[in-house]
């Protein structure tokens, strides 16, 4: 049977190469690259059908950082499949990154170095805004989008007799300490990004406890550093190159073998020989935490269905969450 497979920001870094491995591993797949940009899917299915001729690829807008376009694009995709297989949640943001350099040099010479290196902590932070539907725009995009779709897809993910399987495209830079419960959408801290990566790990949980005996699973993936439109907004890309020697050196890992536990990231990383492969990690995240996520994200929905069918200002959306 055909498999129809659906990728947020598909059009450029990871997402862009996800569906190139996808066509190369299933060319009889049905992907739909769901972007926010026309222009620049378009470019993006030329370049997948140029080398995968015979492919079937599809084109959905969606803005995944406004409501409103997550619910029409849903609708799309309601009319277009009867069911999803892999529902690729890899659209995110990461505005106005700002680099500490003090703390980076500090962080060389301590013992805390080859964490920072993976994980960025105390060295990047960002401005995040509200968006037109009052909520922040970090996590509105990374997260709360995200959520909302596959509260809309559910009838397509969640069939008797059928699975589908959701994966998240979190980070490395995901971090208990830069998320809290009272404060989801991260309005007072500088590290929105860090935060709704957290988030989404922890959603994730509470997914595969509320989903699986619905036939819907879901995973996330740590990509690694990556050199996309996104780091290339942290520094420029003389600089990457400068520094690629010491963060290729700290990529060296050594190979696990792979099992889907809901409680682990799967990160992609590439050995001293230059082989690429998965290794498990625990995350930090717990069953209550993501439990209470759960069902503040679903107090959200409800607010922003309501907006939505009335039509009203966001400001009352900015009070009641
Ligand atoms: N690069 C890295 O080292 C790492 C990246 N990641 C994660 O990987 C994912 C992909 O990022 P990456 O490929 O690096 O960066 P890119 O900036 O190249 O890709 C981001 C993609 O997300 C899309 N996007 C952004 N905002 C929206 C929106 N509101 N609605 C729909 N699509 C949107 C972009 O579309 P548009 O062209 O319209 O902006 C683009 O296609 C992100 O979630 C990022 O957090 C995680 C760890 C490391
Ligand atoms: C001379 C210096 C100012 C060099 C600074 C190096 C840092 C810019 C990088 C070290 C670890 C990197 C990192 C990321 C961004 C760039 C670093 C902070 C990410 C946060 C990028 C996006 C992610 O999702 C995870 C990455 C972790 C490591």
């Amino acid at each position: 049977m055909q498999r129809v497979v659906i990728v947020t920001g598909a059009n450029s870094g990871i997402g862009l190469a996800l569906c190139e491995r996808l066509l190369t591993e299933d060319s009889q797949l049905r992907l739909c690259l769901a972007c926010r940009n026309t222009q620049r899917a378009e470019a993006a299915r030329s370049a997948l059908l140029t080398s995968h001729t015979n492919a079937h690829v599809d084109l959905l807008h969606l803005d995944v950082g406004s409501v409103q376009s997550v619910f029409t694009a849903a609708q799309e995709v309601k009319a277009r499949y009867s069911r999803i297989d892999f529902l690729y949640l890899n659209a995110g943001i990461m505005p106005n990154p700002q680099v500490d350099v003090k703390a980076f040099f500090k962080g060389l010479f301590s013992r805390n170095v080859i964490n920072m290196f993976a994980t960025a902590e105390g060295l990047l932070t960002q401005q995040d805004r509200l968006n037109s539907d009052g909520l922040q725009e970090v996590f509105a995009t990374n997260l709360f989008g995200h959520f909302l779709l596959i509260r809309e897809l559910e009838p397509l993910l969640c069939q008797a007799g059928h699975t589908s399987r959701i994966v998240w495209t979190s980070s490395s830079n995901a971090r208990r300490s830069a998320f809290s419960i009272e404060d989801m959408q991260h309005r007072n801290g500088t590290e929105p990004y860090s935060s709704s990566k957290y988030a989404s790990d922890t959603l994730s949980l509470a997914l595969n406890r509320h989903k699986n005996n619905q036939g819907l699973f879901s995973a996330v993936i740590c990509p690694g550093l990556v050199m996309t439109n996104l780091t290339y907004g942290i520094l420029p890309s003389f600089f990457w190159t400068l520094i690629m020697p010491i963060m290729w050196l700290h990529w060296l890992f050594l190979q696990k073998s792979e099992s889907l536990d809901p409680r682990a990231k799967y990160h992609s990383l590439t050995s001293g020989l230059g082989t690429n492969y998965t290794q498990p990690r625990k995350m930090d995240i717990d069953d209550e935490m993501s439990e209470v996520l759960y069902s503040k994200l679903l107090d959200l929905e409800r607010v922003v269905r309501g907006e939505a069918n009335e039509g009203n200002a966001a400001n009352k959306l900015i009070n009641s969450t």
